[in-house]
């Protein structure tokens, strides 16, 4: 059937089409720098589009993308980010997940790195929309990079967080497209930006009563 231009043909070009434009604009705002950052995306029959290990987002070429298939074998382009296993974890645990998206995002990489209260909720409330995009955001341990663990650690949340902070590493999201995981890893980076900015300086965050009020109007995951 080689030649036959299908529907699900033209949504993974354009899936292709939006990883690499996205990558590219990351890149380009300093979000991810090098060959750090990966991608995956879920396409119409259950196997997955994702960057290649070593690739730069500054420069990634759609043809090339890693193609796996339902079961997780390379079927076409260069062999696949080394961060599967923390992606398959996504993927496989959380209900409408269709793209994760990996990041060494200054800000928070540095957050990371001070003392939390609370690793179940990494970030400090400070504005109603990272709620509504994030929900609340798990602190993992360090892990080396590619280690399985990241991907065991992912697992055990049971598919209740859509986004993990990797201690001294970088931030993980998943969301139902590429862009929502974009839009949220930018609120991601934006927060721990606000709060290493306003660290010692008695600002003052969402209170317990407006956080609950911006959970229970948007539906956010936050109890449990
Ligand atoms: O930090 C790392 O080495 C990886 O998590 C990463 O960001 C880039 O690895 P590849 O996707 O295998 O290039
Ligand atoms: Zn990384």
């Amino acid at each position: 059937m080689s030649g036959i231009v299908t529907s699900d043909t033209h949504a993974e070009n354009r899936q292709r089409e939006d990883i690499c434009f996205w990558a590219g604009s990351l890149f380009a705002r300093g979000l991810t720098g090098g060959a750090s950052g990966n991608i995956s995306a879920r396409t119409a029959d259950g196997g997955l589009l994702v960057t290649p290990t070593g690739s730069s987002f500054g420069r990634l070429d759609p043809a090339r993308l890693s193609r796996l298939d339902a079961a997780g074998a390379l079927v076409s382009g260069d062999r696949p980010t080394k961060e599967m296993p923390l992606h398959s974890a996504f993927h496989d645990t959380r209900a409408g997940v269709g793209a994760v998206v990996h990041l060494h995002s200054t800000h928070a990489v540095a957050l990371s790195m001070l003392p939390v209260d609370d690793p179940d909720d990494f970030l400090p409330p400070l504005t109603p929309y990272a709620l509504m995009r994030l929900g609340k955001v798990r602190l993992l341990p360090f892990f080396v990079p590619g280690d399985a663990g990241m991907g065991e650690a992912v697992r055990g949340l049971g598919g209740k967080r859509s986004a993990v902070m990797l201690a001294n590493h970088g931030p993980v999201v998943a969301s139902k497209d590429i862009e929502a995981a974009v839009f949220a890893m930018e609120e991601l980076e934006e927060t721990a930006k606000l709060a290493l900015l306003l660290r010692g300086t008695g600002a003052l965050g969402l209170d317990a009563g407006q956080v609950r009020a911006v959970v229970d109007k948007f539906d956010v995951e936050w109890d449990g």
